[in-house]
């Protein structure tokens, strides 16, 4: 069994509860734990991800959130400077499935984060546990 942390924004409930119900029935149908630590936005994930791996605590992480375009240019910072603060993590050996739906529009952001129909919050959780499995694979 490992520990997981789901680290989400809480940016959109409705669009959150699903998108985290899907992470956690992935993981734990593997038989594994999992915590949720909740962050203002997506920004905040990869801080947030830094500071609970050094801590040694868990194994892998599932960051979840929801990006939807507005007026501004805002919308390129937060999903493309949230992605980039992720895969450096990833790119330091940690394993973590990027879960955060950046879209157009709350049609395209329900479709993905349903665990029924895309189920986005699942397949971050099942990308997070194919790093470790990738981990304990190269550690020997
Ligand atoms: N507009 C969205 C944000 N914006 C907030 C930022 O993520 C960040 O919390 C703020 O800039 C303070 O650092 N975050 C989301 O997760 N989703 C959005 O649609
Ligand atoms: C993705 C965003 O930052 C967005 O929700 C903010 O909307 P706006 O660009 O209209 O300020």
């Amino acid at each position: 069994m490992a520990n997981f942390l789901i680290v989400e924004a809480r940016f959109y409930d409705h669009l959150n509860d699903m998108l985290v119900a899907g992470a956690k029935a992935a993981m734990e149908a593997e038989g594994h734990a999992v915590d949720v630590l909740t962050v203002p936005g997506a920004l905040e994930i990869p801080g947030a991800i830094s500071l609970a791996a050094d801590s040694e605590r868990y194994d892998g992480f599932v960051a979840i959130g929801v990006v939807i375009r507005g007026e501004t240019y805002h919308f390129e910072i937060v999903a493309g400077e949230s992605a980039r603060g992720i895969m450096a993590l990833t790119m330091d050996g940690i394993a973590i499935g990027n879960g955060i739906i950046t879209v157009e529009n709350e049609e395209q952001a329900l479709e993905r984060a349903d665990p029924s129909k895309k189920d986005k919050g699942g397949e971050a959780a099942k990308a997070a546990l194919a790093l470790l499995d990738l981990q304990a694979r190269f550690a020997r």
